[in-house]
């Protein structure tokens, strides 16, 4: 268990900065609904029903990239989550920004620019020099406590993730709560039977490096996605190379090459490898061929085949604790969804304990009809829960522990 000191134990009528982590898909510039509103309504839900004055911070995108946007349409998406008007102030800490903030009554709630709008956001820094800049030395002042509910932020150090804590009482949300405790499961749990580790996705840089730092922990992994193709391509296989105009594999295998040859070598006895791919055929529709068959790389492969997904799931059902990182296909796209999917289902089916991390691959869950109840967590979080798997301490989470401790 944490040792945070949470919402429960907030002074009544605080006047409450809290950081959520509502960085969302963007679409014609719009923010698109996704879980990370729906978990983070709870918190913000209670802070305002219990009477409190709730300032609201958080990012979106980052600079000079096509999701960095204002976040008045998460105000609009929030509320509805919230079931309660939320105000947005165009401001993240100047006299409008301040203004609003005093202006607040109890129970009302208001959310503040994008934090990555100013300038004092973004460079990583020591929580100290964070807590020093003009962003948080002028908004500490204007409320009575800081709550972190930003675990899928927690392994950034910004200024609204790492500052406030060290000049305002610090208190851990709702979502920090629930994701802390299943997301460092794997460091702290001791599981009676395997453990497997469901790999895919598109970041294969990340998890490679996880896979080595997890080589104690994990029994085996179930390999797919891009991943999937250069442990492939590693063992002499000629997939994993980018076709067209994709920039998925090359570049990842030139800097992981030594590290997926290493992991392959020592470890090649835990890690299973697709036996068949699936590609779209000639007429549009799902194909599939055996990797033993494949003699030149010329088709972009998207999923694992039949054959894979059916030696997948004995492991599965085997397994006391199962982790997914990562789509084994392009599930978007239902031809190129059994692979996800079958895992999904065969993990659904078991009682183990499963824990379903990634933005992208846990929406593979409400696509396809599953259940979110058949799985221990579905975590909100990306590059935080795998550091979490590694026993990585992510500094934000840190910084709340620290002032738990010091009480
Ligand atoms: N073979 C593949 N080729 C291209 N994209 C893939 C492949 N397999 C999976 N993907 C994509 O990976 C995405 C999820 O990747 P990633 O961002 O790493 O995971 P997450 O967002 O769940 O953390 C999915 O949207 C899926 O379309
Ligand atoms: O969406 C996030 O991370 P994720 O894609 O790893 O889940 C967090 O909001 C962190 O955002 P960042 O990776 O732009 O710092």
């Amino acid at each position: 268990m944490s040792t945070f000191r949470t919402i429960d134990d907030l002074p009544a009528d605080s006047r409450v900065l809290v950081r959520l982590d509502l960085n969302s898909p963007i679409d014609d510039g719009e923010p698109q609904d996704n879980r990370r509103f729906e978990r983070h309504a709870e918190t913000v839900r209670e802070l305002a029903e219990a009477g409190h004055r709730v300032v609201l911070m958080a990012h979106q995108g980052r600079p000079g990239r096509d999701d960095f946007t204002s976040l008045s349409g998460h105000a609009t998406i929030l509320a509805e989550h919230v079931g309660r008007d939320v105000a947005f102030v165009a401001d993240t800490y100047g006299d409008e920004a301040l203004a609003a903030i005093d202006a607040l009554d109890a129970g009302e709630i208001l959310l503040l620019e994008n934090t990555r709008m100013c300038d004092d956001e973004l460079p990583e820094a020591s929580p100290e020099d964070k807590s020093q800049t003009e962003f948080v030395t002028a908004l500490a002042p204007h409320v009575d406590a800081y709550v972190n509910d930003a675990y899928s932020a927690a392994h950034r150090k910004h200024a609204s993730l790492v500052g406030f804590p060290l000049v305002l009482p610090a208190y851990a949300g709702r979502v920090m709560e629930t994701e802390y405790e299943a997301n460092t499961a794997i460091a702290t749990r001791e599981f009676d039977g395997p453990v497997t580790m469901v790999v895919g996705g598109t970041k294969a840089t990340d998890v490679i490096g996880v896979m080595d730092a997890l080589a104690g922990k994990v029994d085996r992994f179930l390999l797919g996605g891009v991943a999937g193709e250069l442990f492939l391509r590693a063992a002499g296989h000629p997939v994993g190379h980018d076709v067209g105009d994709m920039d998925l594999f090359d570049e990842q295998w030139a800097a992981n090459r030594e590290l997926i040859e290493s992991v392959l070598d020592e470890r090649g006895d835990a890690i299973h490898l697709a036996t068949d791919l699936a590609y779209e055929g000639d007429d549009g529709e799902r194909a599939e061929v055996a990797v033993a068959d494949i003699d030149e790389k010329t088709e972009g492969y998207l999923d694992v085949g039949s054959e894979t997904v059916a030696a997948y799931g004995p492991p599965i059902r085997e397994s006391d604790a199962v982790f997914v990182k990562g789509a084994l296909g392009v599930f978007e796209d239902e031809r190129f969804a059994d692979g996800t999917v079958g895992v999904l289902e065969a993990i659904a089916e078991t009682d183990c304990f499963s824990v379903v991390g990634g933005g992208d691959t846990s929406r593979a869950i409400e696509m396809y009809g599953l259940d979110e109840a058949d799985f221990s967590h579905v975590s909100i979080a990306g590059g935080a829960y795998i550091r979490a798997l590694t026993g990585e301490s992510l500094p934000a989470v840190e910084l709340l522990e620290d002032a738990a401790a010091a009480e």
